[in-house]
């Protein structure tokens, strides 16, 4: 099975993904981007306030190609657990946004990020998504890098509403204005009943 964390900057999920492991430590804690040397291309875009935007989209996907087929694909083939903090829909939530900002030339961007992936990915089989406003996780991950202002987080934040709305039942939705304690035992409530059924 795989599950995956999602949610705006500073949401919490890198929190709850730590909680998890004591929970599941058979399972494989992965995340996107990977620190393969994809991801430290990942990584140099997203230091770069000037990088392209389609070109950052294809580095994600690459990355995100990589990570399929060198870890959560053998996972689930060996029937296991995989935990994913942020996946797919970070690409297409933050890319989409980016894109429509950006003038790319691309009329429809959230779905054309998702139509690159259709051809390939394998979906999560189930979506902790870490409900928070932007300005509060704009504050928390420290306006650090070039997505973590508000404005754009706020663009952002209505794509992850537009896929759950899209998918209603891969979602779970938890209410990561709460204290970390509180936010990490709904999510481990929450994955105890998706491995459990
Ligand atoms: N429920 C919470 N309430 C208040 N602060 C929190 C909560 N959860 C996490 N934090 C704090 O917010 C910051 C970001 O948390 P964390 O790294 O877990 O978020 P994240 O979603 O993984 O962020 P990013 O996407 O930027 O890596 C950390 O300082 C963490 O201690
Ligand atoms: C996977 C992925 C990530 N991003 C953005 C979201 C964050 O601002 C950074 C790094 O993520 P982290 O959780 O802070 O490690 O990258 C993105 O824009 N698109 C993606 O596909």
């Amino acid at each position: 099975m795989l599950i995956t964390l999602e949610g705006l900057d500073g949401s919490g999920k890198t929190t709850v993904w730590e909680a998890l492991h004591d929970v599941y430590p058979d399972a494989t804690f992965t995340s996107e981007p990977t620190d393969s040397w994809y991801g430290e291309a990942v990584g140099r875009s997203m230091g770069d306030p000037d990088a392209d935007p389609l070109a950052e989209l294809f580095l994600y996907t690459a990355d995100h190609a990589n990570h399929l087929s060198e870890t959560v694909r053998p996972a689930l083939a060996d029937d296991g657990l995989v935990i994913s903090d942020r996946y797919s829909d970070s690409r297409f939530a933050y890319q989409g946004a980016t894109l429509a900002r950006a003038d790319a030339g691309i009329r429809r961007p959230l779905e054309y990020v998702r139509g690159i992936h259709a051809a390939f990915s394998r979906p999560p089989d189930a979506t902790i998504y870490l409900d928070l406003d932007p300005e509060t996780a704009a504050e928390r991950a420290g306006r650090t890098d070039k997505f973590e202002r508000d404005g754009y987080l706020a663009a952002v934040g209505d794509n992850y509403e537009r896929l759950i709305d899209a998918d209603p039942a891969r979602f779970h939705r938890v209410d990561a204005t709460r204290a970390p304690e509180d936010v990490v035992a709904r999510v481990e409530d929450i994955v105890a009943g998706l491995v459990d059924r």
